[in-house]
């Protein structure tokens, strides 16, 4: 498993960068040999140095002691190159294989056609590691790592070489101890890193904590609430729990550490001591022992683990999370999920519907991971072209039933039928673009209005015009002339020159957004409390231009206003799961049931629905 990471993340690496690959090939080279060069190099120098004093730096002996020495320099002069080398490769690598990853990763969240596996848990998990949270390790500098570590590695064995040219049995034995070590070191860092992909969700939860400071939307209730030292407390209380059960195993770890080191460090005492007796009776020569010394050191690389495998292994651990997130995600694609019941009605051109309506035939829906039905055989029609007001208390599903709509999410039993087709039988990538949402929850995008309202709808230039006009028809147009750069404007105060909006005015644009994707081609128009956020007079002109907006698109109205639920086409009450009454304005008054007693509340308590 994790040699196949190590596969991948080198694959990867050579085909997004070759050219980087080969120059990080070479300084692995490099960084294997240099450090032993330079350190033979200096054995031979003060090997020299006997000769050299008592012959004199003028005698042959002298000059090859200065020959040595200037070689030896030069190459320490060279070696030290290769820390500020190695930087500036991470950097570049890390930065081209982060755009990789990252463009993996939205490639993956975003394969499937709905969003069930965004409140998944498992998902989540994944998503976790595969970003490099967990450990806060950079996925992206993997290669580098890798390539890294290869090179102390070789390098160890390199000195290992250089011992053996000596005294074989030395040089041997020591490469011998380090192979046998090296397996279950290693095991020992990766099980390390598995306590943490372990307590994944509640490290999940508490990075949550730690990051929640930081959110502007957050830090208002955080000093209103006095929230500060709670939210330390609450990271720390889940870091703690993510992480005692670990405890007893990693101090079981660093206890396996330490007395493998303790082993290794005897073994080294000895070796040291053997070549000390056998300087002290002149067995082997001052150069020979300099070199030998100074190589068991470096010999330590051909196997021992420190901090920089931890990294490394933390890094690979998100390897095959974000391969399984393209696997899982992309098999549950949506052309997938379209051939479902009506799969020979799949080749249906989506473009231009719905043409004659919507049916919403004994439609029952479950959130994943809960018991409880929200809609429970819901039967609704939505006439093309006409707009539909659904009321209904908190919670009664309204949201949920646009999002079965939109075809986020499947019905858990029922069906949905466009002109008589399935919903479940069209593309829904392509259906999704027929239907334009304003949401409750809109998203504010840190772009410039145009980007906002545009975004890149099918792609191509923005259509300046159709611009104008939604802009003009959701009561935005004085809104985006008053701005300082006008479309060009960005709209947040987290960038340069950027300027923030009101809620209301937000509104305004979300709704030019959406009727923008209607100018584009989408068919259906849905409102999800289009004027929670705006003032009176905005909203009396919103109900003044209703018609206007949701002309020629089927529209779908949710809201509490009855001024504006009013003048929809048809009325419906979402009550327990399904629609209870369904009509005019006028037909649901008379027949004096939940609608009509509802409007009548509104009515007399705040003068509304006029
Ligand atoms: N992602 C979700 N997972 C589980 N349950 C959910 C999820 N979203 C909504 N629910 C539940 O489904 C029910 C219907 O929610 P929905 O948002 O559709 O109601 P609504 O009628 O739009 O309410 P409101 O008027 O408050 O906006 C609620 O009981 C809610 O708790």
């Amino acid at each position: 498993m994790r040699s196949s990471a190590r596969a991948r993340v080198l694959r990867d690496f050579a085909s997004a960068a070759p050219g980087l690959f080969a120059a990080a090939l070479v300084f692995m080279v490099v960084e294997a040999l240099l450090p032993n060069v330079v350190l033979v190099a200096m054995g031979r120098t003060v090997g020299g140095i006997p000769a050299a004093v008592e012959d004199g730096l003028g005698s042959p002996a002298g000059h090859r002691m200065l020959v040595d020495l200037g070689a030896a320099g030069g190459l320490y002069a060279v070696s030290l190159l290769r820390g500020p080398v190695e930087d500036a490769l991470s950097t570049v690598a890390q930065a081209r294989m982060s755009v990789v990853t990252r463009r993996r990763l939205i490639e993956a969240v975003s394969a499937p056609a709905g969003i069930d596996h965004l409140e998944d848990p498992a998902v989540l998990d994944r998503l976790s590691s595969a970003q490099g949270e967990l450990m806060s390790q950079e996925p992206a500098g993997a290669a580098m790592a890798l390539i890294g570590r290869t090179g102390d590695r070789l390098s160890g064995v390199l000195a290992c070489a250089v011992l053996a040219a000596f005294h074989w049995w030395l040089g041997l034995g020591v490469l011998a101890m380090w192979l046998v070590l090296n397996r279950p070191l290693r095991a020992l860092v990766r099980s390390r890193v598995g306590t943490y992909r372990r307590a994944t969700e509640t490290l999940r939860r508490s990075w949550y904590f730690a990051g929640l400071a930081r959110r502007p939307q957050a830090a208002k209730e955080i000093r209103v609430f006095g929230l500060g030292d709670w939210l330390v407390g609450r990271h720390r209380a889940l870091y703690d729990e993510a992480m005692r059960p670990s405890w007893a195993e990693l101090r079981r770890i660093n206890r396996r550490i330490a007395l493998l080191s303790a082993l290794v460090l005897g073994v080294y005492a000895v070796s040291a001591a053997l070549l000390g007796r056998a300087a002290y009776h002149h067995t082997i020569t001052l150069g020979a022992l300099v070199v030998m010394l100074t190589m068991l050191p470096a010999s330590m690389q051909a196997g021992s683990v420190n901090a920089a495998d931890f990294a490394l292994e933390g890094m690979l651990a998100s390897v095959p999370d974000l391969d399984a997130l393209t696997s899982d995600l992309t098999a549950a694609g949506p052309d997938e999920d379209a051939a479902g019941p009506g799969k020979d009605t799949a080749a249906v051109p989506v473009a231009g519907l719905p043409r004659e309506d919507v049916v919403f035939a004994s439609v029952a829906f479950r959130y994943p991971g809960t018991d409880q039905d929200v809609l429970t055989g819901l039967d609704l029609v939505l006439a093309a072209g006409t707009s539909t007001a659904i009321v209904g208390v908190n919670g009664a599903g309204k949201t949920t039933l646009v999002t079965l709509l939109a075809r986020l999410r499947d019905p858990t039993a029922g069906r949905i039928l466009i002109d008589g087709v399935p919903l479940s039988a069209l593309p829904a990538r392509e259906w999704q673009r027929q239907v334009a949402v304003v949401y409750q929850d809109f998203t504010r995008f840190p772009l410039t209005a145009r980007e906002n309202v545009a975004l890149d709808l099918l792609g191509g230039p923005v259509d300046a015009e159709a611009l104008a006009r939604v802009a003009r028809r959701a009561g935005a147009a004085d809104l985006v002339d008053g701005l300082p750069g006008g479309w060009d404007t960005v709209l947040s105060a987290q960038y340069e020159g950027g300027q923030d909006l009101s809620g209301g005015q937000w509104q305004r644009l979300a709704l030019a957004r959406a009727l923008y994707a209607v100018e584009r081609g989408a068919r259906i128009l849905v409102l999800d409390e289009p004027t929670a956020q705006l003032d009176v007079r905005a909203e009396a002109r919103f109900y003044d231009r209703f018609l206007d907006i949701t002309k020629g698109v089927t529209s779908v109205v949710i809201s509490h206003r009855f001024s504006t639920v009013r003048r929809a086409d048809r009325i419906a009450v979402l009550d327990g799961g399904r629609v209870t009454e369904n009509g005019t304005h006028d037909e649901l008054l008379r027949a004096d049931g939940t609608y009509a007693e509802m409007f009548r509340l509104q009515v007399a308590r705040f003068g509304e629905g006029r």
